[in-house]
């Protein structure tokens, strides 16, 4: 079990690069944040060597850099600024030693949608710096309504699609349990494809164990699984986040 934390989603009290510290005082070596564009990439790389930690995944940009929209890599009037955007994450990517660059589709649907993800993932795989690895996540309908990939077999048909090695699937219990009814199912169902595992229980994205999400049974099958990489706490926590930390030693 590798734990990670998600510093836009834990320790919301805190200003964001306090958040560093407190993950660390908590014993995490790896944090991930949603979209750190609007703080310079030395402010962030400081919190990161000040509290001896790496920074495992971000997201590509949305359209305005800080939030709002999740993303348009599925929108084929904007492949132009998806090329331009990929670019600059590249580089933040590179600046701060990510591991993980998770490219959002935005809200689209149809076939059209399909093939301009298809085809902005195959360039870039190919345009990604070496070493760092492209995850697409499938998010639920009632927390993005609209968004393209809703679906995890949707997921594995764009992945499968690209035929990239630096392309995989980030798996999230949250909208796994959403999407589909049973996260442990999805699981072991897309396991082939997962290269990044986020957590947070259904259906109010609470800590581990608030909900509907049997993580008894998750963490049983991660563990016999043989994943090797991370599991990150991305939920709303309910009070201190110290106090929802259970899950980092299950
Ligand atoms: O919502 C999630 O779950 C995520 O992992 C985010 O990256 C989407 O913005
Ligand atoms: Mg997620």
């Amino acid at each position: 079990m590798r734990p990670a934390a998600n510093l836009s989603h834990l320790w919301p009290e805190l200003p964001y690069l306090d958040r560093f510290a407190a993950a660390a005082a908590a014993g995490f070596e790896a944090v991930e944040v949603l979209f750190p564009y609007d703080v310079a990439a030395k402010e962030t790389q400081r919190a990161l060597i000040a509290n001896g930690q790496r920074m495992i995944l971000i997201n590509a940009p949305p359209p305005n850099y800080t939030g709002g929209a999740r993303g348009f890599a599925a929108q084929p009037e904007r492949v132009e600024r998806f090329q331009y955007d990929m670019k600059r994450v590249f580089r933040y990517a590179e600046a701060l030693k990510v591991s993980f660059v998770h490219v959002m589709t935005g809200v689209a649907e149809g076939k059209a949608a399909k093939q301009t993800l298809i085809d902005n993932l195959k360039w870039a795989a190919q345009t990604a710096p070496t070493g760092l690895t492209l995850t697409l996540e499938p998010l639920n309908s009632v927390a993005q309504p609209g968004y393209f990939l809703n679906d995890y077999a949707l997921a594995a048909e764009v992945i499968r699609a690209v035929d990239a090695p630096n392309l995989g699937l980030q798996y999230d219990s949250y909208h796994a349990q959403m999407i589909h009814g049973d996260a442990v199912a999805v699981f072991d169902q897309y396991l082939p494809l997962i290269r990044h595992v986020q957590i947070g229980d259904a259906p109010d994205r609470g800590a581990p164990g608030t909900g509907e999400v049997d993580f008894d049974a998750l963490f049983a099958r991660i563990k016999a699984s043989g994943y090797a990489g991370w599991i990150s706490g991305e939920y709303a926590p309910n009070g201190p986040t110290e106090e929802t930390l259970g899950w980092m030693t299950a």
